[in-house]
């Protein structure tokens, strides 16, 4: 037991870590008891709200060294980053350490005053052969001042993230009865905290557990398939939370978390094109151009990084001012971690997600088919496996529930209601919500309608399966990435081999179609109805998304303020889809569908009368879609959406650069190539 002063403490925190004061009571009551060291610790503190230093500062005031457990490399990567920055003795034992350098800590360590402070390993390691005499040597000379667990929530299989070396943590801790151990976490409802307690076997461990609300944190949901034009939306969301329009620097940055690689290319492209500059980061990349987004979107000179949720863990990035989910996350625990990342710096920032219905249902569907692996693997049922339902579950009604997000977030980790004053879309405007919802649901009921086959099980056709079980496949939510360290991953074939399934099921849920050669099939978040038929040669899917597009923005700018609730979006795709019905060949069928968009455009609100003049429904006295978009702020103007029409081409000139996705050698208007269609055709299509 130390006997070390407050004024002890307060300098080292000045000298160490260049902090004038704890950032929180609790801070500095976590650091007092540690740097007591007579009993076990359990720290639950919200992201961002300083928990390293709870156990840096008693680490460097302790005699001997402090071995810290973390889960990945990169995280340990950025902590030994910082520390040595700071001078503080510190170093990681990793696999890919370089022999000369491993030999130089072993010597250290094998010294009768180790030099170093701070030793961090991930859970493997501190397991392996190779590292386990070290250890038994620290211990047995005393040496070892703290066992520091950092991401506790991973030990509990009812956590989002676990990890099953994190297990074996309980048996090394009983090695090391006298060491005093503490155990942290942001993310931990009541039972994970009471499985953190067990399984590390801490004894009556003082427990520091706070709320996790942080008021600085606006949170909100917008419905992604109510939008004309998303990517113009997350445009407009990303100059308001940078303050972009009014010309301010240094107005910090953001994070767009996608799913997938693919999605994360495309949003980047899109709003690079846009004119915000954003990168991709995710697994495909090479690590120089993965080394190199992160750089430069922690220097600045990139505001948005647009990552898959590999992205992010210890990065301790102040002044991110918007954490935006394109994607479903995979639990409310993740979501609530990821989303932690924003406003790190106690300013107000902006958390989103885009929720999609058809986004949902996909997750839906791989968590289940990966329960359903486990389950075949290990013969039986778990009850974890029910948790990772309910924590999804959760992520679902956080979006589609009438209720304040910061109350549903906090009562899922077992908090009380907060007083959320406006911090979320629903306690500033529940009409706004609501109507979003019934939207939505009419959407989705929309959808279902047009389904001829009975759906099975979480909306998907049973026997389309495999063998027509209830399989549900893929073990890992970020498909397509490269797995964590050690994570409980059996390859990247058979993430492969499920991706393919899982395509497929889609593609034979939309349309039934026997492929023919040459046919690109539709994506699984397509739109269209009879989206796989091929009743018009040559007429590309892309063709027809475009011209769906093109009906959209057309519907919504004719919208007026009485039928500003419309569903845009459906009345589109069903325009879409009777002009795909009538026509016979690929031209036709364009020319129906330009037809179409400049009889919207010359009579609503936002068109032109045939005089070439605004209409006078545009005037500022009546209620625009501009206002609309004022009032309920998931959906974007039609002015807009009018300046980002594009340019008008001539016969014989080269359309704009496709985006590398559209680059597939098929022509974006279904192979028709100037001087075949009209001038007009070539100007939308
Ligand atoms: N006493 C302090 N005064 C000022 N800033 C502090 C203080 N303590 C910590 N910080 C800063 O707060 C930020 C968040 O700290 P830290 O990374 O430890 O948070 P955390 O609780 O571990 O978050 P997460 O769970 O997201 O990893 C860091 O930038 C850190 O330097």
């Amino acid at each position: 037991m130390m006997t070390t002063t407050t004024k002890t403490i307060t300098q080292a925190l000045k000298i160490h870590f260049g902090f004038d004061n704890f950032r929180s009571k609790i801070q500095e009551d976590v650091v007092k008891a540690v740097v007591k060291g007579d009993k076990d610790v359990f720290v639950c503190m919200p992201t961002g709200a300083g928990k390293s230093l709870c156990y840096q500062l008693p680490a460097v005031l302790a005699p001997g060294i402090s071995l810290v457990i973390s889960p990945l490399i990169a995280l340990i990567q950025d902590q030994v980053d910082h520390l040595k920055s700071l001078n503080i003795p510190v170093c990681s034992i990793n696999s890919k350490l370089p022999a000369g350098e491993r030999r130089l800590i072993f010597a250290d360590l094998g010294s009768s005053s180790p030099k170093l402070k701070l030793l961090y390993v991930t859970p493997e390691m501190v397991a392996s052969p190779s590292f386990k005499p070290c250890l038994t040597d620290l211990c047995t000379r005393g040496l070892l001042s703290y066992l520091v667990v950092d991401e506790a929530h991973c030990v509990s299989q009812w956590g989002h993230d676990f990890r099953p070396d994190y297990l074996k943590l309980g048996k090394l801790r009983a090695r090391m009865p006298g060491v005093p151990c503490l155990a942290l976490t942001a993310t931990a409802p009541k039972n994970v905290q009471e499985d953190i307690v067990l399984s590390l076997t801490l004894r009556t461990p003082l427990s520091f557990v706070t709320p996790v609300f942080r008021s600085n944190l606006h949170y909100d949901v917008i419905f992604r398939e109510l939008l004309p034009n998303p990517f113009v939306h997350l445009h407009a969301f990303i100059q308001q939370s940078l303050a972009l329009d009014s010309g301010s620097k240094g107005q910090g940055c953001g994070i767009v978390y996608c799913r997938t690689r693919d999605s994360c290319e495309s949003v980047a492209h899109q709003l690079t094109k846009l004119g915000v500059s954003a990168k991709p980061y995710h697994a495909g990349l090479k690590t120089g151009d993965r080394t190199e987004s992160q750089n430069e979107w922690m220097q600045g000179k990139v505001l948005v990084i647009v990552a898959t949720i590999s992205f992010g863990m210890g990065v301790d990035k102040a002044n991110v001012r918007f954490v935006v989910h394109w994607n479903f996350a995979k639990s409310l625990a993740s979501y609530y971690q990821e989303s932690g990342r924003a406003g790190r710096d106690g300013l107000p920032s902006s958390c989103r997600i885009y929720y999609s219905a058809k986004d949902k249902e996909q997750l839906n569907f791989l968590i289940r088919k990966e329960i359903s692996r486990k389950q075949g693997k290990r013969g039986s049922a778990k009850e974890t496996d029910k948790a990772t339902i309910t924590d999804f579950d959760a992520m679902v009604a956080y979006c589609v529930q009438e209720a304040c997000r910061h109350t549903t977030i906090s009562k899922f980790f077992g908090n009380k209601a907060p007083n959320c004053a406006g911090a979320c879309d629903f306690c500033r405007n529940p009409k706004l919500v609501r109507a979003q919802l019934e939207k939505g649901s009419s959407l989705s009921t929309n959808t279902k309608a047009q389904s001829s086959q009975p759906s099975g099980p979480f909306g998907f056709l049973q026997g389309f399966y495999e063998g027509g079980k209830k399989g549900y496949g893929f073990e890992r939510f970020d498909e397509g990435e490269e797995d964590a360290e050690g994570g409980e991953d059996d390859g990247s074939a058979r993430k492969k081999e499920f991706g393919n399934l899982y395509k497929k099921q889609m593609t034979m849920r939309k349309g039934m179609t026997v492929r023919q050669e040459g046919f690109v099939p539709p994506d699984d978040d397509c739109q269209l109805r009879d989206a796989s038929s091929q009743k018009i040669p040559r007429l590309t899917v892309k063709a027809r998304e475009h011209c769906l597009s093109l009906l959209q923005e057309a519907v919504y700018g004719h919208q007026r303020a009485d039928d500003m609730f419309n569903d845009t979006v459906s009345v589109a795709v069903n325009i879409e889809h009777e002009v795909f019905k009538k026509s016979r060949s690929s031209n036709l069928y364009k020319a129906a569908i330009l037809k179409r968009v400049s009889e919207f455009k010359r009579t609503g609100p936002g068109g032109k009368s045939d005089d070439g003049k605004a209409d006078s429904s545009d005037s500022t006295d009546n209620l625009s879609s501009s206002s609309f978009t004022e009032k309920l702020p998931g959906f974007t103007s039609a002015s807009e959406l009018h300046s980002m029409k594009r340019k008008r081409i001539r016969c014989g000139q080269h359309p704009p650069a496709l985006p590398k996705k559209d680059r597939t050698g098929e022509e974006p208007g279904g192979g028709v190539r100037g001087g075949v269609v009209p001038d007009l055709l070539l100007i939308s299509l």
